[in-house]
């Protein structure tokens, strides 16, 4: 993969994220890399953080990569490919990583030239630890697929699903970090409440989610036999997990996931 070129329209944070995770995995030298931003301040985090070329004019991006991210925010991606439609060619292969967006949208927005995937990340890739799965779009062949793939199985995880379930994974996995720093903050919270120092409690905290994230990956056991096992008849346990239940926990994170997969959806519909 020494001669692939990675372009990115937008050079935010999942861009930037992406591109510090492939260059770290050293699937693709720095100098592999290119991305444009209207931003300053986007452009300098994004050179600093995985040293790569990054300019102010996308077409610039188009010229020089032959995969391409598209790394804006779904709102502005009709403005981000308008002046672009006849820039296109059939060597190209567009990655897009926008929430909602559909690639038969961003195929009538490119002249039904670039070949196109659809994929959603979320941040953790920037650590290895990446939950992404992609969906092929129009023109795309089984090496897009495979490229892409290994792209995002450098970073984590990569699932490949069909486009009907990308807003779904965007409420899930896409968003999910988000729920779960959280969740993290308020078991902190807690440890603090009962007395432990603030820097020890987060550290605890994290280390639980991830041990107990590793449990069920490892182990492939249900969710609910792990839980059993840490319960206790009587015990501390059991005593929380009423207060979790009559907290509404699960009944809270099962709505946040589909309320953001439910405006995943809005925003395709409205671009
Ligand atoms: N942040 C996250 O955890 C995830 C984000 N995404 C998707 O990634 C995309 C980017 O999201 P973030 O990185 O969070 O947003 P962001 O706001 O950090 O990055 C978007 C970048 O696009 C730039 N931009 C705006 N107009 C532009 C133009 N005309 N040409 C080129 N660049 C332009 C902005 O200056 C900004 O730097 C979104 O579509 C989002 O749905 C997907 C998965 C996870
Ligand atoms: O909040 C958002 O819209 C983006 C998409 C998934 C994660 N962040």
């Amino acid at each position: 993969m020494a001669e692939l070129k990675l372009g990115f329209l937008g050079a935010g944070q999942m861009a930037t994220a992406l591109a510090e995770g492939f260059v770290a995995a050293k699937l693709v030298p720095s100098k592999g890399i290119i991305a444009a931003d209207p931003s300053p301040e986007a452009r300098a985090n994004f050179a600093a953080a995985c040293g790569a070329r990054v300019v102010e004019d996308n077409a610039e991006v188009l010229e020089n990569a032959s995969v391409v991210f598209l790394a804006v925010k779904p709102q502005h991606a009709p403005a981000v490919l308008a002046p672009l439609k006849s820039a296109w060619s059939e060597d190209h292969l567009i990655v897009s990583i926008a929430a909602g967006l559909t690639t038969a949208s961003i195929a009538k927005q490119t002249a039904d030239t670039p070949r196109l995937i659809r994929v959603m990340p979320n941040t953790p890739c920037l650590v290895g630890y990446s939950a992404s799965a992609f969906s092929l779009g129009p023109r795309a062949t089984t090496a897009d697929a495979e490229l892409v793939e290994r792209l995002l199985a450098a970073v984590g995880q990569a699932h490949q699903l069909d486009e009907s379930l990308l807003d779904a994974v965007t409420g899930l996995s896409g968003s999910g970090p988000a729920f779960v720093y959280q969740i993290i903050e308020a078991l902190s919270d807690g440890g603090v409440r009962m007395g432990l120092p603030r820097a020890v409690a987060t550290a605890l905290a994290a280390q639980t989610v991830r041990g107990a994230a590793e449990m069920v990956l490892v182990t492939g056991e249900h969710p609910a036999t792990l839980k059993d096992r840490v319960a206790s008849p009587g015990g501390t346990t059991i005593a929380g997990l009423q207060a979790l239940e009559q907290g509404g926990l699960r009944a809270t994170l099962m709505s946040a996931v589909e309320a953001a997969t439910r405006r995943s959806t809005e925003l395709g519909q409205s671009t």
